[in-house]
């Protein structure tokens, strides 16, 4: 019985690390604005500094409608979200932490409702990047209040869900559209390149 306690001793120490896909490991805003600028050369776009909703097609609906329809096009299309580039420092930054001792961590990830191109394409890219061991360390889900885990890296300043409080931790990492959002009492991430990510989980593991 001892052996059996100090096994859910040891892994309820664990701390759960689980990090957003879009904006957090890859920058779907960048190759957004890239595709849009060369599919619609003549029409105005929204520059990266000034883009403010976590949905682009909203900010982009607001200069005219048809544009909200064509950046809506793109996301949907085969191939974005396979060729999405990474954000720097990303890859490095979860292979490290997957090695950490006391550390667990998954990729948490919501699918497109249009889910034909991009369900499969976030894999591939998981696959390519990360490489395959990660393809069992994936939760897609439309409701990340229902992940469980200690802490959730995500982008989107406002998590809503079944779940009105749920029990991971929201760090927000900074992104474009969020740089000047409030987030409420919470902490950021601003990279995976300045170290910071690391004292970040130290001090998350000091409260497990
Ligand atoms: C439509 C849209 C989706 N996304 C991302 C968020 C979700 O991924 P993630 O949960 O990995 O951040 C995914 C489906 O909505 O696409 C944006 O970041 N901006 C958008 O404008
Ligand atoms: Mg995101």
């Amino acid at each position: 019985m001892a052996g059996k306690n100090s096994f859910r001793n040891h892994s309820e120490r664990k701390l759960l690390v689980l990090v957003d896909m879009d904006q957090v490991l890859c920058d779907f805003e960048m190759r957004l604005l890239q595709e849009f600028q060369s599919r619609h050369p003549n029409d105005p776009f929204i520059p990266l500094e000034e883009r403010r909703t976590f949905y682009a097609r909203d900010q982009y609906a607001k200069i005219r409608a048809d544009l909200a329809d064509n950046i809506r096009d793109i996301y949907n299309s085969e191939g974005f979200f396979r060729d999405l580039p990474e954000i720097p420092g990303a890859c490095d930054a979860m292979k490290e932490l997957k090695e950490m001792e006391g550390v667990d961590v998954f990729i948490c990830s919501s699918p497109l409702t249009s889910y034909e191109f991009c369900l499969k394409e976030k894999f591939q890219w998981i696959e390519e990047h990360l490489g395959q061991e990660w393809l069992d360390k994936i939760i897609l889900t439309k409701d990340k209040t229902v992940a469980n885990g200690h802490v959730l890296i995500d982008d989107r300043p406002n998590i809503k869900g079944a779940i009105r409080k749920p029990i991971w931790e929201h760090v927000v990492f900074t992104a474009c559209h969020n740089v000047h959002s409030d987030i409420r009492g919470k902490r950021r991430l601003d990279n995976w390149t300045d170290g910071s990510w690391r004292d970040l989980i130290l001090d998350l593991q000091m409260r497990v």
